[in-house]
Order: structure tokens, then C-alpha cells, then sequence
């Protein structure tokens, strides 16, 4: 049995991968971004919105943008980074027990000139999507093989599916419950790693390790109109839990960082 196959998302290359109890997820190459997570019961768990360039143009709007080597503009380079329009490529992919998984890279040999100009360390990135019933996992792997160190930042920018954000209520982040009135964009710094998402349709247990913060946004109405690429009423229907590594972090030559986020 193949249980990561190609596809398409839009005009962009894509892979799915799809467990024996019917979960499946959706990647394209562009990003290495999680386009569709289906639990097994079916039903879609991410956003992605209807006017989200899907041919390469554009970061795509939606489903889990990877977040490398810088948050927002913080940093000189490109915002979020350049792994989110970056293209990468599938590594390899299987089955362990019941869980069906694909690991994505992408290496400094991979970047156009321009972008490994501006930001000239050899590194390896790689990103690892493992799900089996209604749990996804998804490892991003930070690896330095130069010779000289490099800070970075990443993020795993995952816009949750809601039925209304009004609705919506997160617990563990901040001291107290998280709900969303308007516009939310929020950094909580040094999170302790476990969060339940009411999403009003799910409750979802959130954890995550190696990143060290978590950001929540939602545009509310003023802003989601400024944005060209999100229809005027899309920003009801979610919400952003991002487990993000905000403070850049120096990895040493040879060293390795990993950052999980934990869906279940
Ligand atoms: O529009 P984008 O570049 O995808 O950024 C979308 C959002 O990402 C993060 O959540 C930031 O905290 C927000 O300030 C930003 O608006």
C-alpha cells in the first residue's frame, strides 16, 4: 500500500500521505505546508482560505506555513522567512504501526541566489508529518553543517479550522482563558508546552517541545480586509496557535534543534 502519494494543491505540487484508519494531510512541496489535515472521522482540521495564491507566487494562506529563520519582521530578511516559499522536497515517507509519516528538506542548496545571498549559512531543514487517527504530529529539524554558527527563529504557523472564532477558547497559554473579541496578536513567551483548543466543533490538546513560545492571532475584520489573499468574513473561521522559537536561537556548527507540535 502507497501511503504518500503525489498530488496536486492549486497549480503546486503536493504529497499525501493517508493512514490505514482513513486520517489523511496534504503537503505541498512549495512551504513543505500543510495544505489538509483529516482526522479519521473525515472532517478537514485546517484553514486555508479561498483566495490563498496556491500556484507559487505567494506564501499560501493557511493550512501550517513553516516559519524560518525569522518571525514576522524580526529580522532583516524576507517576513516570515524564507522556508515558506522555498521549494523542498519529499525525503522519504512510511508506515510505523498505525502511523503513516513523510519527511521534507530543504538544504541551502536548494535556495535560488538571491535568497541564500542574503542569508549565507549551510543548513538543513527538515520537516516530518506523522498522523494516525485524530492525532498529527509534525517535527521541524534544524541542522547546522558549516562551519560557523547562525541564529534563527522558526515558527509552525498552523490556522486552525473553527466554525466561528467567536466561539473559540484556549486554555494553558496565558494565565487566563484566551478568547478572541476582535483582532488578537498575542506573543506569550516561555509557555509550559501543553494547551487545549475549544474550537467550538473539537476540543484539542496542543502541546508542543523545543519551541518555547506561542503566538495567537486573528486578524478581526479590519485587518482581514486589508489582506488580499483572505475573502472579507474568512478570518470567523479560525484561529492561529503557533508553537514559535521567537528569541533567535545561535546553533553552534554541527548542532541540531528540533521544535514538535502535537495535535490531538
Ligand atoms: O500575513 P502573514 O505574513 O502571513 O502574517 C500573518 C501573521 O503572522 C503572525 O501571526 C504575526 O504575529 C502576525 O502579526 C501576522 O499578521
Amino acid at each position: 500500500m502507497t501511503l504518500a502519494t503525489h498530488t496536486t494543491c492549486g497549480q503546486l505540487p503536493a504529497i499525501r500521505i493517508q493512514a490505514p484508519d482513513g486520517a489523511e494531510a496534504t503537503v505541498t512541496l512549495y512551504g513543505a505546508h500543510l495544505v489538509s489535515w483529516k482526522g479519521a472521522d473525515g472532517a478537514e482540521r485546517l484553514f486555508l482560505s479561498s483566495r490563498s495564491a496556491l500556484d507559487g507566487s505567494r506564501a499560501i494562506r493557511g493550512g501550517v506555513p513553516v516559519i524560518f529563520p525569522q518571525f514576522a519582521e524580526r529580522g532583516r530578511g524576507i517576513r516570515h522567512g524564507f522556508a515558506r516559499v522555498s521549494t523542498w522536497r519529499l525525503e522519504d515517507s512510511g508506515l510505523d504501526g498505525d502511523t503513516a509519516w513523510a519527511v521534507f528538506d530543504l538544504a541551502a542548496g536548494d535556495l535560488p541566489s538571491t535568497v541564500a545571498d542574503a542569508w549565507p549559512h549551510t543548513f538543513a531543514l527538515s520537516l516530518r508529518v506523522a498522523l494516525r487517527a485524530n492525532t498529527l504530529q509534525m517535527a521541524l529539524t534544524v541542522r547546522n553543517l558549516g562551519a560557523a554558527h547562525f541564529p534563527f527563529s522558526a515558527a509552525l504557523h498552523t490556522y486552525h479550522l473553527v466554525p466561528d472564532v467567536c466561539a473559540v477558547r484556549i486554555e494553558g497559554i496565558s494565565s487566563d482563558e484566551i478568547s478572541i473579541l476582535d483582532k488578537l496578536d498575542a506573543v506569550y513567551p516561555h509557555v509550559g508546552g501543553r494547551a487545549q483548543l475549544a474550537t467550538g466543533a473539537h476540543s484539542l490538546l496542543l502541546e508542543q517541545a523545543g519551541f518555547t513560545d506561542a503566538v495567537v492571532w486573528n486578524p478581526g475584520a479590519v485587518d482581514a480586509a486589508a489582506l488580499p489573499d483572505l475573502e472579507n468574513d474568512e478570518y470567523q473561521r479560525f484561529v492561529c496557535v503557533e508553537p514559535a522559537l521567537l528569541d533567535p536561537l545561535t546553533l553552534d556548527a554541527g548542532q541540531t534543534w528540533t521544535g514538535t507540535y502535537r495535535i490531538s
